[in-house]
């Protein structure tokens, strides 16, 4: 075998089988990572340090800002959290040329049960507050998935799940932040106090000043959730239903629906309830051995009758996790066989981290050239239009479907009515594209567009095609800007967003 050759054959085994390496290296390490990271978090709560640690945690970000602005500031700030660790598909390039804030940040500092919050540090994440909220009855008011999502990353971007239609998203449940602004001063900020800066943080990507906590609002928990799941064989159904559902007065807490064809596709309501009825079983979804739940959602399709089932709480909030929605079939194709689940089950899922770490040149490519990781955001209204756009564009199926309220609050969300709030709905859209003639470029630019007109919004944690003047004519400058001009040096320490999140400063 020549070099080329060799080459050429490994590069086959890692597109086409990358499942071996995932099995035989990513799985193992994953496994030794998460019990590592529960050691240490177990180890801090026991010493009861971290509350105590606050103060000279955020000092040390300071004097690394202070360190920056008394040099000649040629570079920007920016987290030194490696590109690999965040949960998108992307990596920053700009992680290489400004200067990085070690922003180690990584614990839940109080639960206060009387007003109903807990204060967090920016890299705590969502696997970890569910964890820790659960044996006190409580829960966040919106659990974004998957179980790797962190505070900080949440509040710079945005964070959606089955609740947002109650609580919206997860900017709308934050009482106050603390950041480090670009002058080295700490700040904290809500509604009353600095609110300009308050409402411009959310969807600000790092672009305003560090994080360094965040009070955030729970709701009380019961222990299981009653789940009804209503298959529909034609999508205007499948969606008057849904919209009917997420606006209605008194709406079920949770509500989501799965589209597994153009036409068909599963509405799942949901309630937390504190006891199994009698009419459905119990289905723990989160155990090692179950079944994908995509793949369960699917087989209320095939059934085609309405189905109730009880579910644990926390294998309800990451219920999409062990799959990764239905990304992990890609990588893993015998993922959900029952042999494989019943004896290796319990290493799953990888971590996203490890498989970006590892991820070869060729599966990029790849995935550059066709695989769709897309979440956009439209008003519920346009459900239907949006679907047969997507259709025509992309052919992605399974479709994640959730509603979501936007409060009328200032910032870069502007919407477009007088009413406190609108609701609408996140369409994600996550797989290899099917459509004829999909570009990847062109394609997406043409769903941006639609987005645009449609007064909607685009997750920016994915890839953004837009230009500076399309993503400024999707998001509200105003109040960014005039926070901008306000804070010292913010202008000379950080891009604007649109500087973190387009295309050619991600690779
Ligand atoms: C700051 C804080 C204050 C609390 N106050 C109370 C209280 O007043 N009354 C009460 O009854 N319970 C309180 N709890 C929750 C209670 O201690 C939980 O039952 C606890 O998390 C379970 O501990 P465990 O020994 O079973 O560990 P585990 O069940 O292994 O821990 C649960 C998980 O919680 C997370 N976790 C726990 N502590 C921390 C931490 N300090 N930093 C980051 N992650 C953490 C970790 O991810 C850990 O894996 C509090 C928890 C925290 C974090
Ligand atoms: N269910 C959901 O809602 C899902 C949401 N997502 C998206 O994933 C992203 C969150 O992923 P995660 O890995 O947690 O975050 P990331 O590390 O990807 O961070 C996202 C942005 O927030 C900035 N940021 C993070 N922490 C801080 C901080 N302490 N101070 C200042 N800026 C900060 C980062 O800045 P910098 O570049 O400087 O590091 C980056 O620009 C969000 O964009 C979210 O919308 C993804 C999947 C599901
Ligand atoms: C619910 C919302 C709003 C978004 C869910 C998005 C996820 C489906 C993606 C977020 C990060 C993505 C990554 C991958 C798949 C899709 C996500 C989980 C990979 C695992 C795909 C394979 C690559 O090699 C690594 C990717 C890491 C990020």
């Amino acid at each position: 075998m020549t070099a080329i050759e060799t080459e050429t054959f490994l590069e086959y085994i890692l597109v086409e089988h990358r499942w071996i390496i995932v099995m035989v290296a990513l799985l193992p390490i994953s496994l030794i990572w998460k019990i590592w990271s529960t050691l240490r978090n177990y180890v801090v709560f026991k010493l009861n340090s971290a509350p105590k640690m606050h103060i000279k945690k955020v000092k040390e970000v300071q004097s690394q800002v202070k360190a920056w602005l008394a040099g000649d500031r040629s570079t920007r700030l920016c987290t030194a959290r490696p590109g690999w660790q965040a949960m998108s598909f992307r990596q920053g390039i700009y992680k290489k040329t400004f200067t990085n804030i070690k922003v180690n940040l990584v614990d839940v500092l109080e639960v206060d049960m009387e007003n109903m919050t807990v204060r967090c540090e920016p890299l705590v994440t969502m696997g970890q507050l569910s964890r820790t909220l659960e044996p006190l009855g409580l829960a966040l008011a919106v659990v974004p998935e998957l179980d790797q999502l962190t505070v900080g990353g949440l509040v710079m971007g945005t964070g959606v799940e089955s609740s947002s239609h109650i609580y919206g998203l997860f900017q709308h449940f934050c009482l106050q932040y603390e950041l480090v602004l670009a002058d080295g001063s700490v700040v904290t900020c809500s509604k009353d106090e600095n609110p300009d800066l308050f409402y411009a943080v959310p969807w600000s990507y790092g672009t305003l000043g560090f994080l360094t906590s965040a009070v955030i609002k729970v709701v009380p928990a019961k222990k299981y959730i009653r789940l009804e799941y209503r298959p529909y064989n034609k999508l205007s159904d499948l969606a008057h239903h849904f919209v009917e559902e997420s606006v209605k007065d008194k709406p079920h807490q949770f509500i989501e629906a799965l589209l597994f064809t153009k036409n068909s596709g599963v509405l799942m309501t949901g309630d937390m309830v504190d006891k199994i009825g009698d009419d459905g079983k119990f289905n723990p979804i989160g155990k090692w051995y179950a079944e994908w739940f995509f793949k369960q959602v699917e087989r209320h399709l095939t059934n085609n009758r309405t189905a109730v089932e009880y579910v644990p709480l926390r294998d309800y909030y990451h219920r999409h996790t062990r799959s990764f929605f239905w990304e992990l079939q890609d990588i893993i194709p015998f993922g959900n066989h029952p042999i494989f689940r019943y004896l290796l089950g319990w290493l799953m899922p990888p971590e996203v981290s490890l498989l970006k770490l590892t991820q070869p040149e060729a599966v990029t490519k790849l995935y550059d050239k066709a695989h769709v990781i897309q979440d956009m955001l439209v008003p519920v209204e346009h459900l239907e239009k949006a679907i047969n756009v997507f259709h025509d564009e992309i052919e992605v199926y399974p479709i994640w479907l959730c509603p979501f309220r936007v409060f009328n609050h200032p910032g870069q969300l502007k919407i477009k009515t007088k009413a406190d709030s609108q609701m609408f709905v996140d369409i994600g859209v996550y797989g290899v594209p099917k459509a004829k003639g999909y570009e990847t470029v062109t394609s997406t630019r043409r769903i941006e567009a639609f987005v645009s007109k449609h007064d909607g919004f685009q997750m920016l944690y994915a890839d953004t095609y837009t230009t500076l003047e399309e993503f400024r004519a999707m998001f509200d400058h105003t109040l960014y800007d005039k926070v901008r001009d306000s804070l010292p040096y913010c202008k000379d320490a950080f891009p604007e967003i649109y500087g973190k999140v387009n295309r050619s400063v991600r690779k």
